[in-house]
């Protein structure tokens, strides 16, 4: 496996047809899936040459975890719809790897099982749900466990329309189970009324929807873990997550699941990154396929990206092998371009890295 493209026909091949629907699919028309790409793709690398790149260092810092490049997986549900060990095998591929693993609150095998493989930093992302004697249970098991930070997500009131899922009446398969949160708040595995996936109607069921800005002290009541914020797509947004305590923001469109006709999260990331101005750590994700896209984020003052689908690939492949194997890929590609940018070190990217479309150098 020589690129990342490799590992996601591979799982095309593997998967079971509305496994790979659920994995690949965007909402509404679908516009947000090539968005993204293109954004990145647009973005164009300026390199400087005669730099001492003989020896350079993909090592980074991301609220106080090392890591061995500016790279994490996403958060995503339901693991073990890709292989049987789940989650497990991401974690223990992820700290091979030395890459943050963000763990869904919807994950498939329990928080202290995931915790027990990982040899890597560990955060646990969470839906607020309209139960939150689950939401603190959750985060005190996260806390117990060694996670180090949580990541809510705030691009998700409700799961968005995704016609892939509602066409194919997609509902998790029984066996696979939601196993960190109660059984009475799980989404059922039948997909029940026409036109909606089961994962859709759940969140509408016990997504909390109203919350607003001032709910996040009750957050940060419950739990001094650092708070992350995912699905931050304006500078406003990022201007108030920064005045209510936040330690990070995920420019993020969800993988084109969320909002249709969205910005795409490249195109928001320096607007966001002037707007915190250092006072938190900024992570990107959507779209990373390749090792110049962690530059082109590392250029516009992104501190890591965090890939999401690239490791269910992985993982359908050939579970924890194939994840590591999607991961040291990544850093491989990242830490060549590296040496052709003259930027041996990660604080090398600045913005004067990137030619943005539309600029006049362009
Ligand atoms: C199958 C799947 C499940 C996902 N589940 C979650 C989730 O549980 N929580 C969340 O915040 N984001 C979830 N996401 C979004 C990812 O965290 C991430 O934003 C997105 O996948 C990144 O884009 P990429 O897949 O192009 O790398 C999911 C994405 C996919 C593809
Ligand atoms: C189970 C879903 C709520 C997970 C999700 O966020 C997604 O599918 O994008």
């Amino acid at each position: 496996m020589l690129a990342l493209r490799a590992y996601e026909a591979a799982a095309k091949e593997r998967l079971p047809r509305p496994v790979w629907d659920f994995f690949a699919g965007g909402s509404g028309t679908e516009s947000m899936l090539t968005a993204g790409r293109e954004a990145l793709d647009r973005i164009r690398l300026r390199p400087r040459c005669l730099v001492d790149v003989s020896h350079c260092d993909p090592r980074t810092e991301l609220l106080g975890a090392d890591l061995a490049a500016p790279l994490g997986i996403a958060p995503m549900a339901y693991h073990q719809l890709a292989h049987p060990e789940g989650e497990v095998a991401t974690a223990r591929a992820a700290g091979e790897a030395g890459a943050l693993f963000t763990v869904s609150m919807f994950a498939s095998r329990t928080l202290e099982d995931i915790a027990a493989a990982a040899t890597g930093p560990l955060w646990l992302q969470l839906y607020w749900l309209k139960r939150r004697d689950l939401l603190v249970d959750l985060i005190h098991r996260a806390d117990a466990a060694g996670f180090r930070a949580l990541v809510l997500t705030v691009d998700a009131p409700r799961v968005a329309f995704r016609p892939r899922d509602a066409a194919n009446g997609f509902a998790v398969p029984p066996g696979i189970r939601a196993v960190n949160v109660a059984h009475d708040v799980m989404a059922a595995s039948h997909s029940g009324r026409d036109g909606e996936s089961a994962i859709a109607r759940h969140s509408k069921e016990q997504f909390d929807a109203s919350i607003t800005w001032e709910d996040l002290a009750w957050l940060r009541e419950v739990t001094s873990l650092p708070v992350v914020l995912k699905g931050v797509l304006t500078g406003e947004d990022a201007e108030l997550a920064v005045k209510h305590g936040v330690s990070g923001l995920v420019v993020s469109n969800h993988g084109g699941r969320q909002l249709d006709f969205c910005r795409s999260a490249p195109d928001a990331l320096a607007e966001i990154v002037d707007a915190v101005a250092g006072r938190c750590a900024v992570v990107l994700d959507g779209g990373i396929r390749h090792g110049a896209d962690i530059a082109k984020a590392l250029c516009l003052g992104a501190d890591a990206v965090m890939v999401g689908r690239p490791a269910l690939w992985g993982l359908a492949h050939s579970g924890a092998e194939g994840v590591a194997d999607v991961l040291r890929l990544l850093t491989g590609e990242f830490e060549e371009v590296m040496a052709l940018m003259g930027a041996p070190t990660v604080a090398g990217f600045e913005r004067s890295g990137v030619v943005l479309p539309g600029c006049a150098h362009a």
